[in-house]
């Protein structure tokens, strides 16, 4: 299989936040015109590939992207058209040589992913493969349906209520197919609407499509999503709908604690709450739960929880093969969020899981808060065969995108892919 691109193309787009990213559309001999769209993060790790943003400028307050779409039109299209790659492989180290530094500063992070997405998919259309079952292939995994994680209760970074803590997911562990799993998170999802109205609660949303209510203590959320559950007919727990958190814990550090509700709380005590959580609600796993630069802290995280919840590093990780194989000799953690732009290529991604499946580490793949209606994490997830996914609320055109790209997968193949999580 070769690729030859003929044409090469960006253009500067809206997100779900109003804020501008890019759309990328590559031409090959083989494959036609294929498009991508690269989504931005707001609660980023500091070790993430740089997003490339038009400081400086006034346009967008600055914070356009037309640096970055010039550069895939000029300097990046200048250096792949009209050559022939033997793989999208070949043409993501053609993007990070010609990029050359560490973290894709130079041409953008934002830039370079959207030619890899495009040139993974335009791969996929030349061998006339789905692209789910192409990434499977090259990754030489075992492709499997994901348990859906719905981020029904936004605060952090993404709302503009009290609550420190970022994201409250509903995990259907227990369901029994992707189609009854996305029932059960919009049922919910509809039960919870109600609950918080009748608690004279606001119903407005967040940026991943999750309510934003005025409750500050992540327990008294907790308490409202078990109830929301068994509202819908459903079970809490792991046979049924279990609960995961992401509280995304770099962003309410403070001089070296843990600031919560306007209470200050070092690691251990921070860890000791987690602990109380575990017991009294069904939390399967908990992603950020200590800050990126606390990883001492997370060594005693893991030692303490991790033969019970699922432990998963998003901001100290940042998809980074040799992150990740730190943190394995370290033992910290036990399972890792994947998100492509947060390394910039398809291969360094597939790189990635591949390292976590190796070390026993679970892997969750990834929308970011500000989306486009690109579901290329849908076939992500199916084909690296990781068993977990999260693209936020079950509600949003550009979460919702994700979700329903998998029940069209599911229903083509009812008998082939099988679905739910994957014991580590
Ligand atoms: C999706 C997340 O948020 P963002 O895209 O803002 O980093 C996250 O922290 O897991
Ligand atoms: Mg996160």
């Amino acid at each position: 299989m070769s690729l030859r691109i003929t044409d090469l193309h960006a253009v500067e787009i809206l997100d779900s936040r109003a804020r501008p990213t890019l759309a990328v559309t590559l031409t090959t001999s083989e494959g036609g015109r294929i498009h991508s769209a690269v989504p931005s993060g707001a609660s980023t790790g500091s070790m993430e590939a740089v997003e490339l943003r038009d400081t400086g400028r006034s346009r967008y307050g600055g914070q356009g992207v037309l640096t970055a779409v010039g550069n895939v039109n000029g300097e990046i299209a200048q250096a792949l058209t009209g050559r022939t790659f033997s793989s999208a492989a070949a043409v993501d180290r053609a993007l990070i040589a010609l990029d050359g530094t560490d973290d894709k500063a130079r041409l953008g992070a934002n830039a370079i992913t959207g030619v890899s997405l495009a040139a993974t998919r335009a791969e996929a259309a030349s061998g006339g493969t789905a692209l789910w079952q192409h990434i499977a292939r090259r990754a030489g995994t075992s492709p499997r349906l994901p348990v859906p994680h719905f981020n029904v209760v936004n605060g952090g970074a993404h709302a503009a209520n009290g609550l420190d803590f970022q994201e409250f997911m509903l995990a259907p562990l227990g369901a029994p197919s992707l189609a009854e799993a996305v029932r059960a998170g919009a049922e919910i999802y509809g039960r919870l609407k109600a609950r918080l109205a009748s608690e004279g609660q606001p119903t407005g949303l967040g940026d991943e499509g999750g309510f934003a209510p005025d409750i500050d203590r992540p327990e008294d959320v907790l308490r409202v999503l078990v109830s929301a559950i068994e509202d819908a007919g459903y079970a809490a727990g792991r046979e049924g709908v279990a609960l995961a958190l992401d509280p995304a814990a770099s962003e309410f550090r403070e001089d070296g604690d843990y600031r919560i509700a306007g209470e200050s709380l070092t690691s251990d005590q921070l860890i000791d709450r987690y602990e109380e959580m575990i017991e009294n609600f069904p939390v399967w796993s908990i992603e950020d739960g200590l800050a990126e630069d606390d990883w001492d802290g997370w060594t005693r995280l893991t030692a303490r929880l991790g033969s019970r919840v699922q432990l998963m590093g998003d901001d100290i990780f940042v998809t980074d093969p040799a992150t990740i194989a730190q943190a394995v000799t370290r033992t910290v953690g036990n399972s890792s969020l994947i998100k492509v732009n947060q390394i910039g290529t398809v291969t360094e991604t597939l790189e990635a899981v591949r390292i976590c499946r190796e070390a026993g580490y679970t892997q969750m793949i990834s929308h970011r808060s500000g989306e486009t209606p690109d579901a290329f994490i849908a076939d992500l997830a199916v084909g690296t065969g990781c068993g977990q996914i999260k693209s936020g609320a079950p509600a949003r055109g550009e979460r919702v995108a994700k979700y329903d790209r998998l029940l069209e997968i599911a229903d083509a193949h009812p008998v082939d892919l099988r679905f739910g999580v994957v014991a580590p």
